[in-house]
């Protein structure tokens, strides 16, 4: 399985993440720079976290209008994973791949700590390493993870069981507590905390690997054992 982290200038994150898949997962994974990338040959795509295009204009919106997002698009049309932290789960919200938006904290502050997570779904790709219910630890860094959507949406993601992860004391003020939520399909997953920052104990956590772990298993169990 064959991971391509994408590069935005402004990410932050891209290292982290690039660091978790490679030498802690010890999977196949390239960093790729969003001008050049060519997704073809990739079977998962990451999209950091960071301040891509500096915030300007909305989190996310400049970066979700790139070239590579097209592929980004396709790629998931494909039924292919995609995950997008932080940054890249607002790039997601403005690119039309997941619903709703990602507004500012109801502190307008910058929050950089450790939350709890409920994960409300182990069904998806991402999470069948979790039992559901259970209580993670992951942190979070953003100044606009306030996740919105309308009535409508959110008893869409309701009904749906595309609420992946909430957070059990709710910092930034998200509807519903939200943390993490998944696409129609399943396939797509945007979260506000950063499961590459939880890959070992040194950092506090290893909750965030296991939801690569999950990634991993699951993508074996669909592309090469049924193969
Ligand atoms: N760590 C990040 O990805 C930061 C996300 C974002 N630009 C914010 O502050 O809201």
């Amino acid at each position: 399985m064959k991971f391509a982290v994408v590069t935005f200038p402004g990410s932050n994150c891209d290292k982290d993440m690039y660091e978790a898949v490679k030498n802690i997962l010890k999977a196949d994974a390239d960093l790729l720079w969003y001008e050049h990338a060519n997704l073809e040959n990739y079977d998962a795509i990451l999209l950091p976290g960071g301040f891509s295009y500096g915030d300007y204009l909305r989190t996310g919106a400049i970066a979700a209008t790139s070239n590579v997002m097209q592929q980004v698009k396709q790629h998931a049309a494909q039924g292919k994973p995609v995950l997008g932290v932080c940054n890249g789960f607002q790039i997601l919200t403005e690119s039309g791949l997941l619903p709703g938006a990602l507004l500012r904290n109801k502190n307008l502050s910058f929050m950089c700590h450790q939350e709890t997570l409920i994960v409300e779904n182990n069904q998806t790709i991402f999470t069948t390493t979790y039992t559901k219910g259970e209580r993670i630890q992951l942190p979070v860094a953003h100044g606009e993870g306030n996740y919105y959507c309308d009535e409508v949406t959110l008893r869409e993601l309701t009904a749906n069981e595309q609420i992946v992860f909430t957070y059990q004391n709710n910092p930034n003020g998200s509807v519903a507590n939200i943390a993490g939520i998944v696409n129609k399909q399943g396939n797509v997953l945007g979260m506000m905390p950063h499961p590459e920052r939880a890959v070992e104990q040194l950092l506090g956590s290893v909750d965030g690997l296991r939801l690569f772990q999950s990634l991993i298993h699951n993508w074996r169990e669909i592309y090469v054992a049924n193969a």
